[in-house]
């Protein structure tokens, strides 16, 4: 049935999957698990890392909570326990993800990494490849393809001039873990999204010098407006009015918390935060006490980057400083292009082409979660949709299954009946 060739054939194991193989075990193929597993369909999850959810266990700061409020965070049909602040921490967000894994049973072939996802149309199947930590390789088989590696799945590391000839140590945020290793010394953190700010604030917490690279522009929100989640404020105001005006109220809101941080070098993007958000999927920087330094100077704002020389980095102001660290903050990007062998769905830069909310079902059984740039609630959603319309398929399939073992079974007691027949009619001759 299958058009192995011989090499591939003794090379590695072949796992016939009697459901989904889903691609990652974060937050978004838990959820898609779980929700599988209330229809009755039963999934492998292939997971790279020796963990469930490896972003937050793995390349996360320890002071790190949720952004929002855990409402919009929780993931689908089993809530944060009651006990649990509104913006739980990381370990706590951990726990919770542990313990929907328990809750749903759900258990993740750990260590094996996803090489090569071809739909194979001579058989009408997904082939999916895999490494493991030891060198061994297994080829999974399957009717249905779900793809929840995640809006993060690697790091990106720009390329700036003189970099390599810096000298001193330059890591990314993803392995940034507390500012404890970097006092008193001067750190550039490059980019001013969320992660730079949250890491710039921790590196004045443990009395490091650092100076943030805001190189274009940036919306900064205060996390809270009159003590209500500004995330919050925001949903209940786009439920009444169109965008724009949400982004105004927001943004005049914004201006009598905040003040103007332009006056900080911090310039503002032309179009609104959640305009931004929805056309370009660029997070806002929900504000939890970066401003604050940045106002008393402890966090100095500071130009794009011209070049780095060993020791000082040039920015295009012309200005230069000693620099002993560098942290990039430079954001994250999917890896869908390099193992899915598919461009009708998905785009060159590895997200679904198609926008939300038509953007988690492509053609002959493929799937994608947690690519809506709406963090965990966009992932929560898909999983539902996703789940419900395999448990469909898989329903027919299984009353179809039914109806034919059916079919073999009356078969079978006709036959038998024709043999009793014929026995007892011999031996009544
Ligand atoms: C620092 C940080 C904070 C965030 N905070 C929030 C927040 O407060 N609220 C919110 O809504 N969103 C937040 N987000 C957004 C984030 O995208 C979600 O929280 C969430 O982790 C997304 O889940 P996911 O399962 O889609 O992706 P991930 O959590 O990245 O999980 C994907 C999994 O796939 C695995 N994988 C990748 N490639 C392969 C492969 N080839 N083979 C096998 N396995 C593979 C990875 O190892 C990983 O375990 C945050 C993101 C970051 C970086
Ligand atoms: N507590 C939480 O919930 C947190 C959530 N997050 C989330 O994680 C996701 C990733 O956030 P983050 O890691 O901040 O990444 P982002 O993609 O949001 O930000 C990247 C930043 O790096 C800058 N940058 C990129 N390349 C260069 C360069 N060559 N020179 C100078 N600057 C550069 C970008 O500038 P430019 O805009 O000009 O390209 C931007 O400011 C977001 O969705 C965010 O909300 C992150 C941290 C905490
Ligand atoms: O933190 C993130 O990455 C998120 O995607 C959470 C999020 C989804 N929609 C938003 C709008 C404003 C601020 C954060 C988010």
């Amino acid at each position: 049935m299958f058009s192995f060739s011989d090499n591939d054939f003794f090379a590695r194991r072949c796992v016939w999957v009697n459901g989904p193989v889903i691609v990652g075990a974060g937050p978004s193929g838990l959820a898609v698990s779980a929700c599988l597993k209330e229809q009755g369909v039963p999934c492998v999850i292939l997971e790279r890392a020796d963990c469930i959810a490896s972003l937050w266990q793995k390349k996360t700061y320890d002071r790190l909570k949720l952004h929002l409020p855990k409402q919009f965070c929780q993931l689908p049909k089993f809530p944060f326990p009651e006990h649990y602040p509104e913006y739980p921490t990381k370990k706590q967000f951990i726990e919770y993800l542990e313990s929907y894994a328990n809750h749903f049973d759900i258990k993740p072939q750990f260590n094996e990494c996803v090489q090569s996802a071809k739909y194979d149309e001579a058989c009408r199947l997904w082939r999916v490849k895999t490494v493991s930590a030891n060198g061994s390789e297994v080829e999974y088989i399957c009717q249905w393809l779900v793809v929840a590696t995640g809006e993060n799945a690697e790091r990106v590391v720009p390329e700036i001039d003189g970099l390599k000839e810096f000298g001193g140590e330059v890591l990314h945020a993803c392995e940034y873990k507390s500012g404890e290793k970097f006092k008193g010394k001067k750190v550039l953190v490059v980019g001013c999204g969320n992660s730079g700010m949250e890491v710039s604030l921790d590196l004045c917490n443990h009395d490091a010098q650092p100076s943030m690279v805001c190189r274009s522009s940036v919306h900064v929100l205060p996390r809270e407006i009159f003590r209500k989640s500004t995330f919050e404020l925001a949903m209940l105001l786009m439920a009444w009015l169109p965008l724009w005006l949400v982004d105004k109220i927001l943004l005049i809101l914004t201006w009598f918390i905040l003040g103007n941080i332009g006056s900080y070098g911090l310039k503002r993007p032309s179009v609104g935060p959640l305009t931004l958000k929805n056309t370009q999927g660029k997070t806002p920087v929900l504000d939890i006490g970066a401003l604050e330094k940045i106002r008393s100077g402890k966090v100095k704002v500071v130009p794009g980057i011209k070049k780095f020389n060993c020791g000082t980095v040039e920015l295009v102001n012309g200005e230069k400083l000693e620099v002993d660290s560098v942290v990039l903050a430079t954001g994250y990007c999917s890896n869908v292009p390099y193992w899915l062998q598919e461009s009708e769905f998905f785009s060159k830069n590895g997200y679904p082409k198609a926008q939300f909310p038509n953007n988690w079902k492509g053609k002959s059984g493929l799937y994608a979660v947690g690519f809506t740039k709406r963090g965990l609630a966009g992932a929560s959603a898909d999983a539902i949709r996703i789940a419900t319309d395999i448990g469909k398929v898989h329903k027919e399939d299984l009353k179809q299954k039914k109806q034919k073992l059916l079919a073999f079974r009356k078969l079978e007691f006709r036959q038998m009946e024709r043999r009793v027949y014929k026995e007892k009619s011999h031996g009544l001759s």
